[in-house]
């Protein structure tokens, strides 16, 4: 790393939300580019800038900054230059040279300890020269909380995030206690504040760390799925990461208890400990559904069952016996659970549901919890379907973060709720949607339970199914039988612990066998890159997605990637690229969307429809790659733009392969999956499951059968620590109890 002394001359970009900035500097007598995060830097402040040359294709050489320390300029021109760059408010060129002319030298100094002398100058009156004050210690003010800052090993970027958090109380907040960044600001997590509070410092014994540590074991468990842990293997991972003794963390768990962060539930084995957000979410979402499950005026089921008949007929359809349970119960019953794999006839179902509630006068809203859930069940139902949070109405804003208008207070002015592909819906989302709805209200939950859990936290279609206590009507009968796809038979077969056929003549489910990851990647890539484009016609960026159980390792999604783009869309002088890290975007490249982000805008291209929101799972294209103003833009559903600034490619990735978990949800013409070995609790059966059950046109495996048999063997679950369940058997038996007396 290079050291370099230099004078800010003129500012040639800068980017206010993350502080990355191009600027031009005195070097010696050459003028020179440094770029990097150098927030609130102002023309005519002396900089010391850490970091090394590179040269740039376009830019030629430059300086590009890791860290930096600013201060306040010396000699008469850079006085006057920073003065009259605008930094400061109330002075312009000619005020700026006014003061220089008068003050010289101690022109800075007067403006900090003695303003009232600048009433001196010609046109500065005392409110002028008050404002003029204030605004340069704000500026002084900043030069110092980046320098604190950065002294104790937090990076320019993630210093602009804090400042915007706590503004001029920065140095003061943070020297009391580090820790709150952990809970005040997204992206910023124990680990870095462990780190500040270190060099601050503070004593690792101090009951604050302990407390903040073990709320981020706790977090971190959500992370993983939990909405609680036991005690004793909360204790054991926070001693772990903190390394203090037990006592030290309960007694940290007490006093989390005491302030409501945290909920004990007694168990019969160990005591559960959640978050509140978890405890409140579960506690809410077993309270609610007991109480609609028992809460609706009854329709009259001799009179639907003579309806049903006549829809049949009218379509030309015998609904299979369960299928009709499915559809008379979600009439005349408060919830259904519907559940079933590929082609067991949920939609068919759905739609009458939706025709005979109508046909009873009651409004249906239909929703799912993915923007490309929703679209399918618009495509397949015919009536509009939306995502969970535009049903709740999600807002997000600085202060409240996120927020549901539609809730207890303003509850869905509707009469039924049908909900499809609900195994991805997470135990905070079923809370806040049955927020919103009145007692009275019909609520349907369709979905899958063999399919892999939802990526946030909880167990919420298996723990419903699984407690009892709401109707549930399993379809098991597959009607999409395929005399010519074997893609649904083999979906089941899997789901049963068999074998699928495979390699059928004119088939659509196919196995390469192949030894050894280096031979199965290759073949991947030959798959998608020749064969199945030059036999079948497919498009490989549009058609086929190769699916990898694992990120890491030769035919994991990062390496498969990396190779496939390579191939796909190499590199050339007209496409330009951005790297972040270890991957490289590139104009033209196949991307995915990695977060939920309900706020970003979007524009179509035709037309210039303006809307929000983009969804975890969400395929795109780069389309344009701008360095100048720091952006990039993709191209989702073939005509909705959506502009990143650079600062937040962190929520891309490239997508020609995704994860397993990462496709849930998403269906798409081809799939291609490397069958590999790897640990137990991936090389599952449902993750296979899930995996074929994405493809509408054709599956090509690729590995060795016995270990594409061990998945299929292997029916392990990943545990998840959720107590739904047991909550809601226990809120039928405490009504029980309630009702005997
Ligand atoms: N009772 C029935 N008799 C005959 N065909 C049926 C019946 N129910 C459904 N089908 C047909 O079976 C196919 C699959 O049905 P449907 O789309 O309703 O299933 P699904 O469970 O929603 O499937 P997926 O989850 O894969 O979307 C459709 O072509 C549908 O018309």
């Amino acid at each position: 790393m290079q050291e370099i002394e230099c004078r800010a001359e003129n500012i040639v970009y800068t980017n206010e939300a993350n502080g990355f900035t191009v600027l031009e500097a005195r070097w010696g007598k050459k003028i020179m580019t440094a770029v990097g995060y150098m927030p609130y830097v102002a023309v005519g402040e002396q900089l010391l800038l850490r970091g090394q040359w590179v040269l740039h294709p376009d830019y030629g050489q430059q300086f590009k900054v890791e860290s930096y320390e600013s201060y306040k300029p010396t000699d008469l021109k850079g006085i006057e230059r920073y003065l009259a760059s605008g930094m400061i408010a109330g002075i312009g060129p000619s005020t700026a040279k006014k003061l220089v002319q008068h003050f010289g030298e101690k022109t800075l100094d007067v403006m900090q300890c003695d303003p009232d002398r600048l009433t001196e100058i010609e046109g500065i009156g005392k409110s002028k020269a008050e404002k003029i004050a204030a605004s340069f210690a704000k500026q002084a003010e900043l030069r110092q909380v980046m320098v604190f800052l950065q002294s104790h090993g937090i990076t320019p970027s993630y210093a602009v995030k804090i400042y915007n958090q706590y503004g001029t109380e920065t140095q003061r907040v943070l020297s009391e206690n580090p820790y709150r960044m952990a809970e005040d600001i997204y992206g910023i997590g124990f680990k870095t504040a462990d780190r500040m509070a270190q060099s601050l410092g503070i004593d690792r014994m101090s009951p604050y760390r302990v407390a903040c540590g073990t709320k981020y074991v706790l977090s971190q468990a959500s992370n993983e799925g939990h909405t609680f842990l036991p005690r004793s293997l909360l204790i054991e991972k926070a001693v772990a990461l903190l390394e203090v003794d037990n006592d030290m963390v309960s007694s940290a768990l007490t006093a989390l208890a005491i302030s409501r962060d945290i909920f004990f539930e007694p168990d019969q084995e160990d005591t559960r400990v959640y978050l509140a957000p978890f405890y409140y979410a579960e506690t809410g979402v077993a309270a609610k559904l007991y109480s609609l499950a028992s809460g609706v005026d009854v329709c009259d089921a001799a009179g639907l069952e003579e309806r049903l008949k006549a829809i049949q007929k009218e379509q030309g359809i015998i609904l299979a016996e369960q299928q009709r349970k499915a559809v008379i119960t979600a009439l005349t019953e408060g919830i259904v659970v519907i559940t079933g794999g590929p082609g067991t006839g949920k939609t068919t179902a759905i739609n009458c549901i939706i025709r005979l509630m109508m046909e009873q006068g009651l409004k249906v809203v239909l929703t799912a919890p993915t923007g490309r859930a929703a679209k399918r069940m618009t495509q397949a139902t015919g009536y509009d379907a939306m995502t969970i949070h535009r049903l709740l109405e999600y807002t997000f804003s600085e202060d409240e973060g996120d927020s549901f208008q539609r809730n207890e207070k303003k509850p869905l002015e509707c009469d039924a709720v049908i909900v499809d592909e609900v195994s991805m819906v997470d135990i905070i989302l079923m809370h806040n949607l049955l927020k919103a709805m009145r007692s009275g209200m019909r609520l349907v939950l369709v979905g899958d339970a063999d399919q892999l859990p939802s990526v946030g936290p909880g167990n919420v279609l298996r723990d419903i199914i699984g407690s009892d206590i709401i109707p549930v009507v399993k379809l098991e009968q597959v009607f999409r039988q395929a005399s010519h796809s074997m893609i649904v038979t083999n979906a089941h077969r899997i789901n049963h612990g068999q074998m699928p056929y495979i390699n059928v003549k004119d088939g659509d489910f196919f196995m390469e066998v192949k030894e050894g990851q280096n031979q199965i990647m290759q073949t991947v890539i030959q798959l998608c890159t020749q064969r199945l484009p030059s036999y079948y016609g497919y498009d490989p960026l549009k058609d086929i997605q190769v699916l990898s159980p694992m990120k890491k390792g030769v035919a994991g999604v990062w390496n498969l990637n990396a190779q496939l783009q390579q191939r796909l869309n190499p590199p050339a002088p007209h496409k330009p690229e951005r790297s972040v890290g270890e991957i490289i975007f590139r104009l033209g490249d196949r991307v995915m969307q990695i977060k939920n982000d309900y706020n970003v805008l979007w524009q179509k291209r035709e037309g210039g429809e303006e809307g929000q929101g983009v969804f975890n799972g969400d395929v795109g294209y780069i389309a344009h790659i701008n360095d100048e103003e720091q952006c990039l833009t993709v191209l989702f559903d073939d005509d909705k733009e959506v502009v990143y600034d650079f600062g937040q490619l962190d929520e891309l990735q490239l997508a020609y392969a995704i994860s397993v978990h990462k496709s849930q949800g998403s269906e798409f013409p081809v799939v291609v999956m490397p069958i590999v070995s790897g640990p137990p609790m991936l090389m599952a059966r449902n993750l296979l499951y899930t995996a074929v059950t994405r493809a509408k046109e054709l599956v090509v495996l690729v590995g060795r059968s016995e270990h594409l048999r061990s998945m299929i063997n292997n029916d392990f679950v990943v545990q998840r620590y959720s107590g739904l369940k047991e909550r809601l058997c226990a809120v039928k038996a405490a009504v029980a109890a309630a009702e005997r007396l």
